[in-house]
């Protein structure tokens, strides 16, 4: 399987968003992941549209736009007119649905997420309408948390799901991702990493995108 590394920016420098786009780009990786929250969703509030506008203009890594947020119906289209090429909701906001209908109707990439407390058959009815699933596994709202092994059984099943129906999903595994976890989330069927303090902090983002990628500890 074509495993892809999504560092996450949660884990840059902000005063210098910029370069670390540049410097993700340099280091090999396929996409660069944007947490969005909003401080009602997450307990924590980071960036909004105009971020990835001008951060659209440095880099052309393809953006993951991750949005923990409530009403992620209100924002799409400023994501996506920012810049968006993949845009991620979660199934525990009541506007999910819609969110999603407009990003199938803008031809962007749509992806639904699950929290570690909601069930993978969540999003069981969206399946054939997805591009992908994000499996989140630790409590979004921050970086630098302990990957939660007790959620490798959702990508198992989603794995068998998309085998089952044919389907083109990508499974994508964000929170806590290192050297060490990559391999087991590999191994249960994901195949979009997502890192934010393995990859930023590393003293060699490359080697570390490349170790990330080859799911080897
Ligand atoms: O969405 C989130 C957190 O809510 C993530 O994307 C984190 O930013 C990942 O950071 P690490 O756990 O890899 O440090
Ligand atoms: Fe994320």
């Amino acid at each position: 399987m074509n495993i892809q590394i999504a560092p996450s920016i949660l884990s840059a420098d902000f005063a210098c968003l910029g370069q670390e786009a540049r410097r993700m780009e340099l280091a090999g990786a396929d996409l660069l992941h944007i947490d969005v929250m909003d401080g009602h969703f997450v307990p924590n509030i980071t960036i909004g549209a105009p971020v990835v506008y001008c951060l659209r203009k440095v880099t052309k890594l393809p953006f993951d736009v991750h949005l923990m947020i409530s009403e992620p119906d209100r924002y799409v289209d400023a994501f996506v007119d920012a810049g968006a090429n993949m845009v991620t909701v979660h199934a525990e906001c009541p506007s999910a649905d819609e969110a999603l209908k407009q990003l199938r109707h803008r031809g962007v990439k749509c992806a639904l997420s699950v929290k570690p407390g909601t069930p993978v058959d969540a999003v069981y009815p969206y399946l054939d309408k997805l591009d992908m699933v994000l499996v989140m596994t630790v409590e979004p709202g921050f970086g630098g948390q302990s990957f939660m092994t007790d959620m490798l059984p959702k990508i198992r099943t989603l794995r068998q799901w998309a085998d089952q129906f044919g389907l083109p999903l990508d499974i994508q595994v964000d929170g806590g991702v290192d050297v060490n976890t990559a391999p087991l989330a590999i191994a249960a069927g994901a195949n979009i990493l997502v890192a934010g303090t393995a990859v930023f902090y590393s003293d060699d983002p490359k080697a570390t995108i490349r170790k990330l990628r080859s799911g080897r500890a």
